[in-house]
């Protein structure tokens, strides 16, 4: 009986509580309608979505928790709070490398939070143009994973595009094996997107060594042709089974324990310090002995670490390679300022292709 109780005022508190939280909601909704004009006043072309100050916050009630929900669930939480926030100052429409149900889909979901819509695109060239072209005015798109190295499509759209990076998404990626039919162990054939099937080549060997690996546009539309084939499983995001039908009949298939893979949200916007950022710049280097040290150089004398190097050859005839690098801090600190502009005078070419926050979630 007194367990009854017990529940019974718990629930009062829980009640009185939630009143509250209502309340400071609805407050801090209403400040948020505030900064919005607030922006506008200072400037009609004002720009809204802040993921400097999105980073600082999620960084400060990681600071300020207590728990005992983890910082996980509370970065969550404010996630979405500041995602309905700002869909009170804009509404915010952002575009992806689709169909709905790609692990692209879901890193945008999580960096923007559910008060935002969405147009999915076919090709990671599409995202670039529909941004360009300001149909959109963010568009998200993959960059690397931590087994199968860069997505070379990407890093080459950068060459020729005039948008900048602002900001990062770390995703796990945790790969789901499903089919139409429960008898996964007899299928024939295997439907995903390449760099899926890469990511589960051992698990794949060991469990269904039989089974022809067929790569196709994406995890999605492989959920797609394996709801019209009995025969066959595919491998995608969870989020892909529930669209397309299929029952989830294995959960991380990936071979790495910590498959990660980093997208990038791509837009025009010059993006303020947050006090943890990264910058990624574009550098061109002539194929001569030293010249890599030679652009390494100056991050080094000026104290710039240097997280990712990657070279790409270059489509354009004037110099021979293209090194994409991400540096520790932001364009405006002064020692990236200063490194930059030492390099500046030294290469054909070198293009800032964004500044923006150390992913936070
Ligand atoms: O501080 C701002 O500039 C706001 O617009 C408020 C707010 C928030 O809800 O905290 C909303 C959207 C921005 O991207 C950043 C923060």
């Amino acid at each position: 009986m007194a367990a009854i109780t017990d529940l019974k005022a718990l629930r009062e508190r829980i009640d009185a509580l939630d009143d509250q939280v209502l309340q400071l909601l609805s407050e801090r909704a209403r400040c948020a309608e505030q900064v919005a004009h607030a922006k506008l006043a200072e400037d009609p072309n004002a720009v809204f979505y802040r993921p400097e100050r999105e980073a600082q916050i999620l960084r400060r009630m990681q600071t300020q928790n207590l728990g005992p929900l983890r910082n996980e669930q509370v970065s969550r939480l404010y996630r979405e709070i500041i995602s309905a926030c700002l869909a009170l100052e804009e509404s915010m429409k952002i575009a992806y490398l689709g169909p709905a149900g790609t692990f692209t889909q879901e890193a945008t979901f999580k960096h923007f939070g559910n008060g935002i819509a969405t147009l999915p695109v076919d090709s990671i060239g599409q995202v670039f143009r529909e941004v360009e072209a300001g149909r959109v005015r963010y568009g998200v798109v993959p960059i690397e994973n931590s087994t199968e190295g860069m997505i070379t499509h990407t890093l080459d759209m950068f060459m020729q595009s005039p948008l900048r990076i602002c900001g990062e998404i770390m995703l796990r990626i945790n790969q789901t094996l499903m089919c139409k039919q429960a008898e996964w162990q007899q299928a024939a054939k295997i439907y995903s997107h390449q760099q899926s099937l890469a990511q589960c080549r051992y698990w794949l060997d060991k469990n269904l060594p039989h089974a022809e690996r067929i790569a196709v546009s994406s995890n999605a539309e492989a959920a797609r042709l394996c709801a019209l084939d009995p025969e066959s499983v595919s491998i995608g995001s969870q989020q892909a089974a529930s669209i397309y039908g299929l029952e989830v009949v294995q959960h991380n298939i990936e071979d790495q324990p910590n498959n990660t893979t980093r997208f990038l949200v791509i837009g025009d916007q010059h993006v303020s310090a947050s006090g943890k950022d990264k910058t990624s710049i574009l550098v061109s280097a002539p194929n001569r002995p030293g010249s890599l040290y030679h652009l390494l150089q100056p991050l080094a004398e000026n104290g710039v670490d240097m997280s990712r190097i990657e070279s790409r050859p270059s489509r354009n005839m004037n110099w021979d390679y293209v090194f994409f690098v991400d540096v520790q801090g932001h364009e405006a600190d002064a020692n990236v300022q200063q490194a930059l502009s030492i390099l500046r005078d030294d290469v054909d070419l070198l293009k800032v292709l964004g500044s923006y926050p150390v992913a936070v979630m």
